[in-house]
Formats: C-alpha cells, structure tokens, sequence
C-alpha cells in the first residue's frame, strides 16, 4: 500500500511550503509506526535539499498526530518521540475534510497551532487507509472550525442530533421548497423548558407519533413544513414533538444588525435554556446556530458542503 510514500510526500511537501504543522491520522497506530521509521531514516533525510529532520528538532514543523481510538492513544502517547505531539480526538468524523476540522479545533483549543499557521495533514476516510494529502491555510477554516467547535462540547446523543438536524437545515437553505426560498428554525434540546417557554400557532401535526430525525420521512415531512410560521422542536435524541410553534421568548439578546424576529427568537431561546438552536433564513438560505444567547456560527449552504 502507499501508506510510506504518503507520508514521506506529506513531510516533504509540509518542509517545502514551510508549513508549522503536519497532522497525520491515524486508527490503529500503523501510519504512527511508520512515521517514526521515516523520521529515524536520517540517511533518506539526508538525501533532500532540506534537512527535514532539523526543521523538526528546531521545533519549525510541529508533527501532531491524531487518533480517536483510546488503545492507540495510550500506546502511541508511550512511543512517541519528544518531537511528536499525540492527541485524543473525542470522537471519529465521516468524511476526510470532516477529520481534520477536528483536529484543526483540538489544536486550536490546545495551542499547538495558531490562526495565522498553515497545516499539511495525511488523511483517509473513516476506518479507510491514508488516501489524502491536504493543505489548509488556517484561517481560511476557522469559521466551520466553530461548528466542531460545538460539536466537540456536546454529548454523543446531543451532537449526533444537532448534526442530522444541521445536515437538514443546510439542504432546507440550498433547495428552499419548490425551488422558492423557506425560512425555518429548529430548537434541540432542553424540550420541557423549550415548551413550557413556547406555544402552538397550528394544530400540532407531529402529536401522538414517534417522529425520528433520522427518518428519512420524517425529514420530507419536515420540508413540507418548513415554510409554516414557527419552531420545529427536537428532543436531544432527535424525537420531533412539535411543529408551527411560536417562542415567547423574554430578555434582550444582541444579535447583528439585519437579524430579524427568527434570529432574535432562536437567540432568545438557548439563553433561556440548555437548547441548540438552528435557523435557516429566508433571505439567502444562511444558515445558523445558536447557543447560551449567542450565533456561534453562520453557514452559507452553497459554499460550505461539508453537511
Ligand atoms: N418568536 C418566534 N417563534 C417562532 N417563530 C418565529 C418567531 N418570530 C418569528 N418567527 C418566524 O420567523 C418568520 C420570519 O420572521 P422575520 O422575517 O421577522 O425573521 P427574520 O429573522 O428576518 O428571518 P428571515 O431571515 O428568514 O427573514 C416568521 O414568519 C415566523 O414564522
Ligand atoms: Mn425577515
């Protein structure tokens, strides 16, 4: 397999364009393994123009590499050299780009790389080989990084909902409802405040059934629906209780300018409560989310395709 060769071009190209950082990924602990035999081969480091090796041992290319298994965590975190940081990642990520976003977020958080840095990473799919060399400016990332940024701060059942409804509301804001442009806004979480803090503008079409997120009816339904007024609200483990619901939502909350009472109701409510909540906007299809009060982040579905 071309697991060596990738790497080797992955450093290669990391001490070439001068990048700080070279992310490498791995499951199992095999590509750590080989990465340690390439580092040591100080004869195929003298070979290149660049010493790579100095580069690394003058601390100029930091070399991070991530796992989300545990076992290999705690056994490559035993072997590592003084020049290998490893870190812990909470948990796996579908798709390549998807990956290293969370290793972007975790180096972030843990000041290993800043916003100005730019990062070289081996990757491959989930419980796939390396199959992927890619270069990121940091900064160019860091407004999805926020996404994982909460992401990482859930809880598994609360993450994968959050994501699945995130997944919806970003094809809502792209194909709209019969190529028209909808608006809607999603509350997770925290559903008997969200409710006791709420109330129906329609008869409640989702009553007496056991609507999952994850259902694939259930998500037609709710783009049939999307253009109703109100608030669909989700349970954290993606249970649809209710639809067309208006949020009576007090306090002040100070949100951009342009921001209407979607935003303003969607902001009000996760100050009011532990809820997430997702807004996809009629004009434009932006999509956003919000926590404690906040937008956290602001998606634009035709250019972002990570969900
Ligand atoms: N408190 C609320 N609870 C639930 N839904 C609301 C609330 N306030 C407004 N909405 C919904 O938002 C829709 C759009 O209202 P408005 O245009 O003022 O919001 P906006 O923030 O500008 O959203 P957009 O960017 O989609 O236009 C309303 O028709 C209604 O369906
Ligand atoms: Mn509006």
């Amino acid at each position: 397999m071309w697991t060596r060769e990738l790497i080797k071009h992955g450093l290669s190209l990391a001490n070439d364009i001068d990048a700080n950082a070279f992310f490498l990924f791995t499951e199992t602990g095999k590509s750590f393994d080989i990465l340690l035999d390439i580092l040591k081969e100080k004869g195929e480091v003298k070979k290149r123009k660049f010493s790579l090796l100095d580069k690394i041992l003058k601390k100029e290319l930091k070399i991070i590499v991530f796992t989300p298994n545990e076992t290999t965590y705690k056994r490559i975190s035993k072997e590592k050299d003084e020049n290998i940081d490893i870190v812990f990642l909470g948990y796996r990520e579908e798709e390549r780009y998807q990956i290293v976003l969370s290793g972007l977020v975790h180096s972030l958080n843990l000041r290993k790389i800043e916003k100005s840095d730019k990062v070289v990473s081996v990757v491959g799919p989930k419980n796939g080989k390396l199959d992927t060399i890619m270069i990121l400016k940091v900064d160019e990332h860091i407004k999805i990084t926020r996404v994982y940024e909460l992401l990482n701060s859930l809880d598994q059942k609360m993450r994968r909902t959050v994501k699945e409804v995130l997944k919806l509301a970003m094809e809502i804001g792209r194909e709209g409802k019969e190529g028209k442009r909808v608006g809607t806004l999603f509350v997770i979480g925290d559903t008997l405040n969200v409710i006791s803090m709420s109330r129906p503008l329609i008869l409640n079409p989702f009553a007496g059934h056991e609507a999952k997120i994850f259902d694939p009816d259930v998500k037609g339904t709710i783009k049939e629906l999307s253009s109703i007024d109100g608030a669909f609200i989700i349970t954290e483990e993606g249970k649809v209780v209710s639809a067309g619901r208006y949020l009576d939502v007090k306090g002040d909350v100070n949100l951009k300018k342009g921001l209407g009472a979607r935003h303003v109701a969607a902001a009000g409510i996760t100050k009011n409560t532990n809820a997430i909540a997702i807004t996809v906007s009629e004009s434009g299809g932006i999509v956003r989310i919000f926590k404690d009060g906040e937008m956290v982040a602001e998606l634009d579905p035709n250019k972002v395709l990570l969900f």
